[in-house]
């Protein structure tokens, strides 16, 4: 049961929307971990929970998967309002990783499967495919306390989907990656993607969300300072122009807005309001002579720290990808 019973709004939006979190709050003590936080992932799209450490990204995700309950607020997973009764459709791997040594991989995510309702032997059918797929054929039956840390996650992420949830729940799957196995992620990723799952992981590292995400919650101090597409946070800063000029000076510097960087014939400038055409033509007309020009929109970090400011890039950039 899919909990999209009824019609009209309502329904259609429970239809659409694989989580829309409404105002949860969790305290721990006096601990506010998050504050308010209201979030709506679309059905079939990446989405990030981007923010330092402590923000509060894990809390919310335990919130949203009904592992904790929130002190106030709601949210509807899957069409269910209580996210254990979508629990079958979920797969979740938590930010402490850990699988039993002695098992053996084909075991180990046969048993994962069978925690959200597939059948062992199913399990096990698929976990020999999966691992053949991600390059650990020759693992299956061997313990997982022999994998090096980057294959026994790799393991894990496959025990997180062996039951082909319509909803991934990653916590900071990237940490403690190689840059391969990183990547290799990003590709499954995508691919459950496109297959028609909803993906949402937890990440501080920005370059991730940016490569992956349609939609991304920015998260600070159990905040959301952010809640939309990653080219709305983009479009929240104006393209940055850098032109070089032949000549040094003439009619055409009018046209460089007041207070603009320059060294040399380097300029570096906002693009004004008025867009690329009238700047050109000003420069073209006024004789800069353009020896290079490039309008570069801004990246998400450059809205990150338009958005969340320069404390909290700071610690997002503490930890980088290995
Ligand atoms: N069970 C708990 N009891 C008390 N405080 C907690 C508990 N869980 C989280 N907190 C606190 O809530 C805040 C948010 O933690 P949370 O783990 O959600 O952040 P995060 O963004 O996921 O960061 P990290 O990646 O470091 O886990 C932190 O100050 C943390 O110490």
């Amino acid at each position: 049961m899919d909990g999209l019973s009824g019609q009209g709004p309502a329904a259609a939006d429970r239809a659409d929307t694989a989580i829309r979190a409404i105002g949860l709050i969790k305290d721990f003590g006096d601990t506010r971990a998050v504050d308010g936080v209201s979030l709506a992932v679309p059905r079939g799209t990446i989405y990030g929970l981007l923010g330092p450490n402590g923000a509060g990204k894990t809390t919310t995700l335990r919130m949203l998967l009904g592992i904790i309950d929130p002190s106030s607020g709601s949210r509807v997973v899957l069409g269910h309002d209580r996210p254990i009764d979508a629990a079958p459709q979920i797969g979740y791997l938590p930010e402490e990783r850990g699988l039993y040594p002695a098992m053996h991989c084909r075991e180990a995510i046969a048993f994962m499967g069978a925690l959200r309702g597939l059948s062992l032997p199913e399990g096990r059918r698929r976990a020999d495919a999966l691992l053949a797929e991600h390059g650990l054929g020759e693992w299956a039956r061997k313990p997982i306390r022999t994998l090096s840390k980057g294959m026994a996650q790799t393991v894990q992420l496959l025990g997180t989907i062996v039951h082909q949830p319509r909803l991934i729940v990653l916590d900071e799957p990237f940490s403690g990656l190689d840059a391969i196995n990183q990547a290799r992620l990003e590709e499954m990723i995508r691919t459950k993607a496109r297959e028609g799952a909803t993906v949402i992981f937890s990440t501080h590292v920005i370059a991730h969300a940016e490569r992956l995400c349609e939609r991304i919650a920015i998260i600070a101090k159990g905040k959301v300072a952010f809640e939309g597409a990653v080219d709305d946070a983009r479009a929240k800063l104006r393209p940055i122009v850098r032109l070089r000029t032949r000549n040094a000076d003439g009619p055409w510097r009018s046209a460089i807005p007041a207070g603009t960087r320059t060294s040399g014939r380097d300029w570096e400038f906002e693009l004004p309001e008025s867009g690329p055409e009238p700047l050109l033509r000003a420069l073209i007309d006024g004789g800069a002579g353009i020896e290079t020009l490039a309008i570069e929109r801004p990246g998400l970090h450059d809205a990150f720290v338009a958005i969340a400011g320069d404390a909290a890039a700071a610690a997002m950039k503490q930890e980088v990808p290995q």
